[in-house]
């Protein structure tokens, strides 16, 4: 698509048609006809270093950081067929930034895509990009939107995460002070943004990424077994529950302490609090014996029930 021919022809409908983004198209027709509403030529003074977007117009206005960004005059629009020279931070990225990257942003800039993370698929990844297309590594959001979303970045977020692992947090803190939550994004990741700063290359980012994962993974295991564990007590002790078991079986015979303790927890239960449950004795089964001393089981009473049947004629006589 040549840049001149999209550029006379849809400039005017930006301004006139409100129900279209800001690149002038209905969000649905983005990917195939995307206009520029500034192209890259246009700068702003306003930033050290050059930022540009290239806007789908996929998400509400008032909640899109890109969208803010361009109302405070920091950030470019690109159209699709534009490249970008320098950093494209991008789901479409291939390798991470890195530290090594430093140059490329000092001299060129940086660049997102503001799409919905939901509509990536309607995004012209071919069309748009450049060189320098990056993935960012493990990074939480503080937008809210995603607050707490590990990968998920807003625009502003993307943008700044970039500058702080090439070792420009002057630049990052200086781009997240104009949204109120932004300077939270550098407190929540201060711990990893140090240690990405001090790698080089995007395998040595990569390789620091997948320690800090194994890391928080063992911290949350570690988490679960310490939980699974106050829930054991919780519901009781079951170590001494155990050991009671135990005690019954193998030293039945013992001091008559433990046996009055085996024997006075024999019916006790505990809920989820550790409180005890009084339960009610099971009416112990009645065992009939016959005179060899033999137990005489139910099947003999039913038995004897039926012997009780006797009938007896009009006289009173018994009827065998
Ligand atoms: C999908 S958009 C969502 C924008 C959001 N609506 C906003 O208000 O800014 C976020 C953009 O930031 C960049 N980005 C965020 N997280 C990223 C990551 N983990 N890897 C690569 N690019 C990322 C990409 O350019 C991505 O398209």
């Amino acid at each position: 698509m040549a840049k001149g021919k999209n550029k006379t022809k849809e400039g005017g409908a930006t301004r006139s048609n409100n129900s279209r983004g800001s690149n002038g198209h209905h969000s649905k027709q983005n990917h195939k006809s995307a206009e520029f509403k500034h192209n890259q030529t246009h700068t702003t003074n306003k930033f050290p270093t050059k930022l540009a977007m290239w806007d789908f117009d996929h998400c509400d206005p008032k909640r899109c950081s890109g969208k803010k960004l361009e109302r405070l005059g920091l950030i470019t629009s690109l159209r699709v067929g534009q490249k970008f020279q320098g950093i494209v931070v991008s789901p479409n990225g291939k390798g991470v930034v890195c530290p090594d990257d430093l140059p490329i942003v000092e001299e060129f800039g940086a660049s997102v895509v503001e799409c919905s993370w939901a509509r990536l698929d309607e995004v012209p990844f071919n069309k748009i990009g450049g060189k320098h297309e990056r993935l960012l590594p493990y990074l939480v959001a503080a937008n809210q939107v995603n607050y707490g979303r590990p990968w998920r970045l807003n625009c502003v977020e993307a943008l700044a995460a970039c500058f702080a692992i090439v070792g420009r947090m002057d630049w990052a803190s200086q781009l997240l002070s104009n949204f109120s939550w932004g300077l939270a994004f550098l407190d929540i990741n201060a711990e990893l943004l140090e240690i990405y700063q001090k790698c080089t290359d995007a395998d040595s980012v990569k390789r620091a990424e997948e320690e800090w994962l194994e890391k928080i993974e063992q911290e949350s295991q570690d988490r679960k077994k310490q939980s699974q564990e106050t829930d054991l007590w919780l519901m009781g002790n079951i170590n001494k529950m155990n050991k009671l078991d135990i005690d019954d079986s193998e030293d039945e015979e013992d001091s008559s302490s433990e046996e009055d303790y085996t024997e006075s927890t024999d019916n006790v239960r505990y809920d989820a609090l550790g409180n005890l449950i009084e339960e009610e004795e099971e009416e112990e089964e009645e065992v009939k014996y016959d005179s060899l001393g033999n137990a005489i089981e139910e099947k003999e009473e039913e038995e004897e029930e039926e012997e009780k049947e006797v009938k007896y004629d009009s006289l009173g006589n018994i009827i065998e």
